[in-house]
């Protein structure tokens, strides 16, 4: 019954072996490999695992990307399956213009966050905040309405904008504090905290609209480095894209299963 889930971000890719294809299921095995490493898989972490029965993946690299991690996956018979944003999925509604042009990851991670929020107890607004390459922040009304979402440059592309674009900045890692008096806490701290100040934005703005306090719920690989920094108590959860994948995985091949 095994069931593989990729997550195919905008710098790395990340994969897990599930036992079966439902929320909570057993991690057999997951990796991550930097998108230029894909063609290593098949060869390398794939190898030895037990052929996965289901496949589904979010992509947001595009399709030259896709393409690279089917031709890894040929070593096994399972078809891929990549989820596409829609109007409506696992009791999310996009309020997207063109909801097909909602990031996959976005969607995923909101419907990860969805059910995560449900299974404590009660629907309730939610902002969903993903740390990674790039930052989004997510609205999402008591009735599971997705909002709208900011989207920002994540630290490094910060950082690495500031460097190039200024006549005599270099950017080594400092430390976050109030009152920087040094280059490095100066442009570590402003990243952070440009981050946390977009996010307290749209938690009042959720509270303005909703007239109710979200579930802040927050996700990415430097989430832990942001938890520090926020405005608000968050809870952080390790990976949501994969928690959405396992919901939509569920109502796709759980019968099946
Ligand atoms: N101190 C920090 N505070 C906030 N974000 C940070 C910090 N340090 C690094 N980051 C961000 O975290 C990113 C790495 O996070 P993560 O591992 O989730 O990304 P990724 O897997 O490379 O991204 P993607 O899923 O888009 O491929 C870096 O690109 C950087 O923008
Ligand atoms: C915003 C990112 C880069 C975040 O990973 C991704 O979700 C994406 O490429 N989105 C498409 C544009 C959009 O979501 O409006
Ligand atoms: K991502």
């Amino acid at each position: 019954m095994q069931f593989l889930a990729i997550d195919v971000g905008n710098t790395r890719l990340k994969w897990a072996m599930y036992d079966e294809p439902r929320p909570g299921a057993a991690v057999l095995a997951h990796g991550v490999e930097f998108l230029d490493n894909i063609e290593r898989l098949a060869e390398g972490s794939w190898a030895e695992l037990p052929e996965p029965r289901q496949m589904l993946g979010c992509v947001v690299a595009g399709d030259v990307v896709r393409r690279r991690v089917q031709e890894q996956l040929e070593i096994w018979d399972v078809s891929p399956h990549w989820v596409v944003s829609t109007t409506q999925e696992a009791g999310l509604t996009n309020g997207y213009d063109h909801p097909s042009r909602l990031g996959t990851d976005r969607w995923i991670a909101m419907i990860g966050a969805w059910h995560h929020v449900l299974a404590q107890g009660r629907q309730r607004p939610v902002v969903v905040v993903m740390v990674g390459t790039a930052v989004t922040v997510e609205a999402i009304d008591a009735s599971g309405r997705f909002l709208g979402g900011l989207i920002l440059p994540g630290h490094g592309i910060m950082l690495r904008a500031l460097e190039a674009g200024t006549a005599g900045l270099h950017v080594p890692t400092g430390n976050v504090c109030a009152f920087p008096t040094n280059t490095s806490d100066a442009l570590t701290s402003g990243g952070t905290y440009a981050i946390a100040g977009a996010v307290e934005r749209m938690v009042q703005h959720v509270i303005a609209h909703c007239g109710e306090e979200p579930a802040c719920v927050m996700t990415g690989g430097a989430g832990w480095k942001m938890m520090p920094s926020m405005t608000r108590p968050f809870e952080l959860v390790e990976n949501l894209i994969f928690d959405g994948l396992l919901h939509i995985a569920q109502s796709r091949f759980g019968a099946a299963a």
